[in-house]
């Protein structure tokens, strides 16, 4: 093949690009040459820039060392157990339980509770449906970090819409995130009232309460379902067992 190199005159690395297109490389020829020339610049592999919501010119780092590494440190692998349930079903309950039957079997995790977290990262939230759908993207999002930490995270939350426990469970790789309902009935939750909130929720002094008046939407394909039983209810170390059968029986409880 013969170059005409008269329409390459003038054109820089656009000349290259040209030379490259008489060849027949047209696809790759607007990343490959400006991408080549931005590298050599800013000495940074920018083919991968992403606009992510907000933020724009961003690019993925990408580390030696991995989930796999870390996993393989850990003996474990890294994945999210979502707790979800009306308040006072019993989630901290347990969570506490299920982080503390995992580190007697020597496997690392870390309770990311609802309350707690909005004491800090999402203390700016209120109980409205965009800050709720914002308190669980947040979760969702810290829980994927702790997950790719190879760390066995627990979240437990009301999360009550289904549409933003979705979203969690899509940020995950297939089976990684494990949504645990307790599916306590509200009139259970309400007798133990713990905090009295039901109490003030009922008076009207809480408005927009889950279960009261503010909906709770069930879980329809969660991974463990624990029901309360008649007046019985799982004792919280019994239900840490039956999620640690389901991470065995998964092999998460191994590299
Ligand atoms: N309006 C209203 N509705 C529900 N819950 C309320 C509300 N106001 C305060 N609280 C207390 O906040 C705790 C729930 O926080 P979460 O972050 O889990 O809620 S959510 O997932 O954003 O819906 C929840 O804790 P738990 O009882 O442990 O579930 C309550 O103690
Ligand atoms: N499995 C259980 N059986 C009986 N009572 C429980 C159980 N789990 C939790 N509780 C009690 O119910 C109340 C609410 O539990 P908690 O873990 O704070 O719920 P949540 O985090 O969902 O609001 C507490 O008083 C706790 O002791």
């Amino acid at each position: 093949m013969r170059l005409d190199c008269s329409t390459m005159k003038g054109e820089g690395v656009w000349g290259f690009r040209s030379m490259l297109r008489q060849w027949g490389i047209m696809q790759p020829v607007p990343f490959l040459v400006s991408d080549i020339y931005k590298k050599i610049l800013l000495g940074k592999d920018i083919r991968h820039m992403s606009t992510i919501g907000k933020s724009t010119n961003i690019v993925w780092h990408k580390c030696t060392v991995d989930k796999l590494d870390r996993q393989e440190l850990l003996q474990q692998k890294g994945c999210v157990i979502w707790i979800t349930g009306l308040s006072g079903s019993g989630k901290s309950t347990l969570a506490c339980a299920l982080s503390r039957a995992l580190h007697l079997r020597g496997k690392l995790a870390y309770i990311l509770d609802g309350d707690n977290i909005r004491h800090g990262l999402n203390s700016d939230l209120s109980f409205k449906a965009e800050d709720r759908a914002e308190n669980i993207r947040r979760i969702g999002e810290v829980a994927k970090l702790f997950a790719d930490a190879g760390i066995i995270c627990i979240a437990s939350l009301i999360s009550p819409y289904r549409k933003d426990r979705e979203a969690c469970r899509s940020l995950l790789p297939e089976g990684d995130f494990i949504e645990v309902f307790l599916d306590v009935p509200l009139q259970v939750c309400e007798s133990r009232d713990p905090k009295g909130l039901y109490k003030l929720a009922r008076a009207g002094k809480i408005k927009g309460f889950t279960g009261i008046d503010d909906p709770y939407e069930s879980p329809i394909n969660c991974e463990i379902a624990l029901q309360q039983k008649g007046k019985d209810c799982l004792s919280p170390s019994d239900m840490a067992e039956t999620v640690i059968s389901y991470l065995e029986e998964k092999g998460y409880l191994q590299a």
